[in-house]
């Protein structure tokens, strides 16, 4: 592991947190009167020793915490192991112990660093499989990320055969997801999915509610932000009991969204990085490349051609234009695959395997690759189209350098608007994007060995 990973993985100071144990009352909920805090680089101590400030409360030691310290059941810690995780990192050493009690959780942590485990986890140690009921419910925006956490979660029960978790999401037979609900062999303990198709589940009475325990949105502010889905789960969240845990995730969490969200929570462990310089992936080398919209593909070429990389994400605006980029890629012979919006579930889906399996190097995508999305062994993103938002472009470069590892990201500029976006970019995350050097960049600073 690098340095600069392992630094990831340093403690806290219990000024800010505190993740003692903490007391409970009888409904299982936190009893925390402040139950906000934040995670930064400056509360980690760097050499991992102890000194006087370190009283109750604080993590001593990079790797003073294990998975083993949260007393898991010991079919989880098994599959952890199995995963390849041996420690948790600052999000997971924060969330776990207070999520696994059954305190509503809302938490923004950097891209990369683990989240999805948070929820994973906890839900898994909190789950009595029953047949026929359904005990938590994750939500998020897109298909194929409702399809990559189903898959964590078969990971993580890997030892639990009797837990069933399903996907249900949009551009699918909807008979079909209702005939595995009708049924108690094949109705599942979890379900994952994306607003809409569940929306429809409930409304049809296919899926019913009434037994959840966990209720969990990921990308939160992405599902909340936008009127349709945030409907969506609003009757999706009434057909649900009113006592049950609520836990939220995102990278980014504006001032304006933490209280929307907090209406669906009762007295949640707040978890802010509130320095929006502190979202910055240290991992990752940012640069940008002015140029017209005109010379974009031979750029492009260029980079792809010249730079090593294991496998490269491309963003673009429209789904058009992943198209005829792809196309053109192709032709030159280059391993490109697009996925967007526009294609049939079952392709996209295809298409999303296939690149995670490593039979295409080069991802052309719209932002539907633009969250959540982990596939490890993307070190370069290059957004041929800059998006119109700072925290998209936060998103998006977060698929590579995933959890503390290194990579690069390259923003094309070709517009008034563009460098807008640049310059907002820079001030709002305090990060320098650079002008690409002429001589190129070395590979053994990006490149994770
Ligand atoms: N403790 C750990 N040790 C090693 N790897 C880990 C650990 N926790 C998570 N990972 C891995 O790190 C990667 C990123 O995790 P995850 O996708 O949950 O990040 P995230 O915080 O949800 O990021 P984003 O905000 O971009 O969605 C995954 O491949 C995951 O398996």
């Amino acid at each position: 592991m690098s340095h600069e990973s392992e630094e990831e993985l340093l403690d806290y100071s219990d000024e800010e947190i505190n993740v003692l144990p903490v007391s409970t009352s009888t409904d299982g909920k936190s009893n925390l009167n402040n139950n906000k805090s934040s995670i930064g680089d400056d509360q980690r101590k760097t050499d991992g020793s102890s000194t006087a400030e370190d009283k109750k409360g604080s993590y001593v030691g990079i790797h003073a915490t294990t998975f083993y310290d949260f007393l898991l059941k010991p079919e989880l810690i098994r599959a952890i192991k199995d995963c390849g995780f041996e420690h948790p990192s600052e999000v997971q050493q924060v969330c776990i112990p207070q999520s696994i009690l059954g305190t509503d959780v809302l938490c923004q942590a950097k891209s990369g660093l683990g989240k999805t485990a948070v929820f994973v986890l906890s839900t898994l140690q909190q789950l009595e499989p029953s047949p026929g009921k359904i005990s938590t419910i994750v939500i998020c925006h897109t298909r194929e990320l409702a399809y990559q956490i189903k898959n964590e979660y078969s990971r993580f029960s890997k030892y639990m055969p009797d837990v069933r978790t399903e996907v249900f999401y949009g551009g699918t037979d909807i008979k079909k997801d209702a005939e595995k609900l009708k049924n108690k062999e094949t109705c599942p303990h979890i379900v994952v999915g994306t607003p809409g198709r569940l929306h429809a589940l409930v409304r049809e009475k296919f899926l019913r509610l009434n037994n959840i325990e966990n209720f969990v949105i990921d990308e939160c502010d992405k599902v909340l932000e936008s009127f349709d889905m945030r409907r969506d789960i609003q009757d999706i969240f009434r057909s649900t009991p009113h006592q049950k845990q609520v836990m939220m995730f995102s990278a980014t969490l504006s001032q304006d969204i933490r209280p929307i969200c907090k209406k669906f929570m009762q007295n949640p462990l707040e978890i802010y990085v509130d320095d929006e310089a502190k979202l910055t992936l240290h991992g990752l080398q940012q640069y940008y490349i002015k140029l017209s919209e005109a010379e974009k593909n031979r750029k492009l070429s260029e980079l792809l051609d010249n730079l090593e990389f294991n496998q490269v994400i491309i963003f673009v605006k429209s789904t058009a234009r992943a198209n005829e980029l792809n196309n053109l890629l192709c032709q030159c012979n280059f391993p490109s695959i697009a996925v967007h919006s526009n294609m049939a579930q079952e392709e996209r889906i295809a298409r999303y395997r296939s690149f995670k399996e490593f039979n295409k190097r080069i991802c052309v995508s719209t932002d539907v690759f633009g969250r959540g999305i982990d596939i490890e062994r993307i070190n370069l993103a290059i957004n041929y189209d800059l998006p119109n938002e700072a925290d998209q472009y936060l998103h998006r470069v977060g698929r590579a350098g995933r959890f503390g590892t290194k990579g690069l990201a390259i923003s094309f500029v070709s517009s008034s608007a563009d460098e807008e976006i640049l310059s907002k970019i820079q001030d709002r995350f305090d990060v320098k994007i650079e002008d690409f050097p002429e001589e190129g960049v070395d590979p053994s600073t990006y490149m994770n060995t």
